[in-house]
């Protein structure tokens, strides 16, 4: 029996992109945290970067982002939009949210949504799509300040979705969710790689990627 044919549009636009981190060193306060990181990673494929406290996880995806200058080596996403640098084509999703407390959850989104998604559009979501998404529809028009810590997240993480951008590095992306939170985030990150957007995660605990690759980071100076 043949398999079924699924036609993905978005699959086949992301098909060839590649991101190719060679020789990789970074630096942190002077001192060199981390040397010699090689990986590629293609469209529609995870990498979870995993390892003790303090070995570096969070400076390999700040790096990557272009937010921290590369003592060495070389990251770059190739095969993406024409002209446009990695961190064009990254959404990074740090410990801190970056959503403003004043504005209420809506305004956020709508704001990211507006500022990033141009260009993007067919492959970006709706502010009320991706607050559906996370399960946060009911809490729109709530100051993000007010929310728990388990919403911010997952308001923060609905900001991955409002701009498409092919390339997201996540940095615990699960902390402070429960349960039912984090099997729609895993689902979301599924579709991502399925409409082939890349990951590179950086994790304490299994993501719900079962195909992800790991990189595992050796024990911290
Ligand atoms: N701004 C900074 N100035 C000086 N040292 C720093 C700075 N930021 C991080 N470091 C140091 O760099 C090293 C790597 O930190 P990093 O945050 O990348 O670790 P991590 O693997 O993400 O840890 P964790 O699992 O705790 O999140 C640590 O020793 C940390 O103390």
């Amino acid at each position: 029996m043949s398999e079924p044919s699924v036609h993905r549009p978005h699959a086949e636009r992301h098909a060839n992109l590649r991101l190719k981190v060679e020789n990789l060193a970074a630096a942190r306060g002077g001192r060199l945290v981390l040397r010699g990181i090689s990986f590629s990673l293609s469209g529609g494929e995870a990498l979870l970067v995993t390892g003790p406290n303090g070995v570096g996880k969070s400076t390999l995806l700040r790096a990557i982002a272009g937010l921290l200058p590369l003592a060495g080596g070389v990251a770059a996403l190739e095969g993406g939009a024409p002209g446009a640098e990695l961190p064009q084509q990254a959404h990074y999703l740090a410990h801190a949210d970056g959503l403003k407390a004043a504005l209420t959850v809506r305004e956020n989104l709508d704001f990211w949504g507006r500022y990033l998604a141009r260009g993007t559009e067919g492959r970006s979501r709706s502010t009320k799509e991706a607050l559906d998404v996370v399960g946060l529809g009911h809490a729109a028009e709530a100051p993000f300040g007010v929310l728990s810590a388990g919403q911010k997240r997952r308001a923060a993480l609905a900001r991955l979705l409002v701009a498409f951008r092919p390339l997201w590095l996540l940095d615990e992306p699960l902390t402070a969710l429960d349960k039912a939170s984090r099997a729609r985030f895993a689902a979301a990150m599924r579709d991502h790689c399925a409409l082939g957007g890349l990951i590179v995660a950086a994790t304490h605990e299994p993501l719900g990627l079962e195909e992800a690759a790991e990189l595992a980071l050796g024990s911290a100076g």
